[in-house]
């Protein structure tokens, strides 16, 4: 039989309690104390429906996010958890390399703590001597290897645990972030190592790592999960791709959701997530305080012209998680929404009487801030309605629910139109957590994350990048005889984008306004670093571009083709001068200037490890009378 690890319909749930006495009342078994409410605990699948064959001699690299559940499935299959749900089967004695610190003992030095784990797997001590010799000569410790091992670095304990883990010929090694620990060289150490284990051994290798590099050069499958859920299962190189473009259009929407918020000079890097977006509570209802019937509800999705901007795909693990911005909110004994359930593939739960003291179940989709005005943002739901009933949705605005629509059984999709409603949240000031539920839940629950003091009138912003925007930012001063109408930054598709690679072409488009005839200005555009400083800098005079004179609108674009700077985050100033002189420190006179209020962001091609450093010059080398250019760009176009 050459399968060495099965798994079917594996499921791991955690109960999260929301009071840590009654987590201890549960493991000390006092649960029949007469003041103790029994199930005072949310439900929280972190893995769901994972189905999984591997093979001996298969190098498995397990990808994902931070919390998608790569520890918990490794954890399953190492026996260290038992599943919640679903069956395991491994065919073969492993060896789990799992968290630093675990197995070595740390007042041990390096040789003793080799030792011990030698003569705890039996070897005779001639094959200990032998060995220790080996593992040492692995390691490259020798020089700390009689230190405890308590003085070890992260890099030097993983050197150890590895080492000593491979020796021992493990059928199936277990690998979970320990190497990332280690150095470039000790990788590729490793790497080969392994490599020698799965074809001399036939031994199976499941390895998880944030670094895409380690999974290409150690793999030779890789399987992605994403919020607890088996999204990808192929090649190393295609699923880095799927995963990288993943993070790529996550990167984007923040950006996004960052720019019409950004004020002068307030460059934070992108790491608050959550206070792009504005969180709407909406909730299933009927006309009786519970359902008579189950109503079943599978996927709920915010669109903003028929892009998907937000989606809770209910019942599937992790959707009520309460650090997400989209998930279910199903406090125990307050909610109405059944327990999460799975069938050929599809997640749902049943909006049910569970006896919830509010009588309704409600959910929580975020939009990105500068869209909340946005005439055509759409609420979408896949749902199985009984008939023997209407269930309403109704959203939070300001002091109270609102009705949005009645679901009845005579569709199972719903597209609802959300604008009337959110515009009317743009003109809210009040903190969405007065709401009197979410107040009781975070008090009970600790759920304070469920929703945020928002500032959304501030943030009611009209377009991304548009005059409105910058005057609102107080990014924008001069005259204003000829105004900046909007900015759109486009690839060579003349799609709409903030995150480009090094030497991809990229063209800023440039609406101009001016009520009044002007008949000569010089436009600027000044990229600088989002510490200010700048990187570099374009001008073009009207007349060169044979403008006369500008009343009313005009279109100019500026194309960077190749975008030759490195990566980085970016931002930029764009200026309409009455005149532009180089050779005076002083600002010339502006119509108008966008002060730093554009942004974009530059990464370089996956396929390319090197650094390439602050900026891709050309340079044409000569040898005698030959002449030869080399552009970066082109061989980064072709990665
Ligand atoms: N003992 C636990 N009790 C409750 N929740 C848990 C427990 N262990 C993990 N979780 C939750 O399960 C989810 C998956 O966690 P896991 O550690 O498997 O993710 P991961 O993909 O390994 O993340 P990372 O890359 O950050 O290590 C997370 O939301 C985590 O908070």
């Amino acid at each position: 039989m050459d399968t060495a690890i099965s798994l079917r319909n594996i499921g791991k749930m955690y109960k999260l309690y929301y009071k840590q006495q009654d987590k201890i009342i549960e493991a000390f078994g006092l649960e029949s104390l007469f003041f103790w409410k029994k199930n005072n605990f949310q439900e929280f699948w972190a893995l769901r429906n994972i189905n999984l064959d591997i093979k001996k001699g298969e190098r498995v690299g397990i990808i994902g996010k931070n919390g998608a559940g790569k520890s918990t499935l490794l954890k399953i299959i190492s026996g260290n958890i038992s599943p919640s749900e679903g069956s395991v089967y491994v065919n073969g004695k492993i060896q789990a390399l799992m968290e630093l610190g675990t197995g070595f003992h740390p007042e041990f030095t390096g040789r003793e703590n080799i030792k011990s784990s030698l003569i705890y797997h039996g070897f005779s001590p001639k094959k200990i001597k032998q060995l220790e010799e080996e593992i040492i000569d692995f390691t490259e410790l020798e020089d700390f290897i009689n230190q405890p091992i308590k003085y070890y670095s992260a890099g030097m304990y993983a050197r150890l645990a590895f080492a000593v883990s491979t020796v021992l010929e493990p059928e199936i090694l277990i690998i979970d972030e320990i190497l990332g620990a280690g150095d470039a060289s000790f990788t590729t150490k490793c790497s080969l190592r392994m490599k020698k284990l799965t074809q001399e051994t036939g031994a199976t290798v499941l390895f998880v790592s944030h670094s895409m590099d380690s999974v290409l050069e150690i793999c030779n499958r890789a399987i992605l999960i994403n919020q607890g859920m088996l999204k990808y299962d192929s090649d190393p190189l295609t699923v880095s791709k799927i995963y990288n473009k993943m993070i790529r259009l996550e990167d984007e929407l923040v950006l996004r959701a960052k720019e019409a918020r950004l004020r002068k000079k307030d460059c934070r890097a992108i790491n608050e997530l959550s206070n792009e977006f504005v969180p709407l509570l909406f909730r299933f209802c009927v006309d009786k305080d519970h359902p008579t019937s189950r109503h079943i509800f599978y996927k709920i999705s915010l669109s903003c012209d028929d892009n998907e901007i937000a989606n809770l795909m209910v019942g599937a693990p992790m959707d009520n998680d309460t650090n997400s911005l989209n998930k279910i909110i199903d406090g125990k004994g307050m909610m109405d929404w059944g327990k999460s359930q799975h069938k050929g593939g599809d997640f749902f739960r049943a909006y049910q009487n569970e006896e919830g003291i509010y009588c309704h179940a409600p959910f929580q989709l975020c939009i990105p801030k500068h869209l909340i005005a946005h005439e055509n943002i759409r609420l979408k739901i896949n749902a199985d309605i009984d008939k023997s009933e209407k269930v309403h949705l109704d959203l939070w605005i300001k002091d109270n629910y609102e009705r949005v629509s009645t679901l009845d059984s005579s569709q199972d999709f719903f597209d609802i139109s959300l604008s009337p409603y959110i515009s009317r949240i743009g003109g809210e000031r009040k903190n969405l957590s007065e709401n009197q539920d979410v107040q009781q839940l975070e008090k009970e629950n600790n759920f304070s994350e469920v929703v945020e003091n928002t500032d959304l009138e501030e943030n009611n912003r009209k377009t991304e990048y548009s005059y409105e925007v910058f005057k609102e930012n107080n990014s924008i001063y001069g005259t204003q005889e000829v105004i900046v109408k909007s900015v759109d930054i486009l690839d060579k598709n003349n799609t709409s984008k903030r995150l480009f690679f090094i030497g991809e072409d990229l063209r800023f488009k440039i609406d101009l306004y001016a009520k009044e005839k002007i008949r000569f200005f010089v436009l600027v555009i000044s990229i600088l670093s989002t510490e200010g400083k700048p990187i570099g800098q374009v001008y073009c005079k009207s007349s060169d571009l044979g403008i006369n004179e500008i009343v009313g609108s005009e279109t100019i674009y500026a194309a960077y083709q190749p975008l030759r700077i490195g990566s980085g985050e970016y931002m930029v100033s764009i200026g309409v001068f009455k005149h532009y002189d180089l050779n005076v420190e002083r600002e010339n006179e502006s119509y108008c200037v966008v002060d730093r209020a554009v942004f974009f962001k530059v990464t370089q091609p996956e396929s390319i490890k090197k650094g390439l450093g602050a900026f891709a010059h050309s340079c044409t080398w000569q040898y005698k009378d030959i002449y030869l250019t080399y552009d970066p760009t082109d061989h980064y176009k072709s990665s």
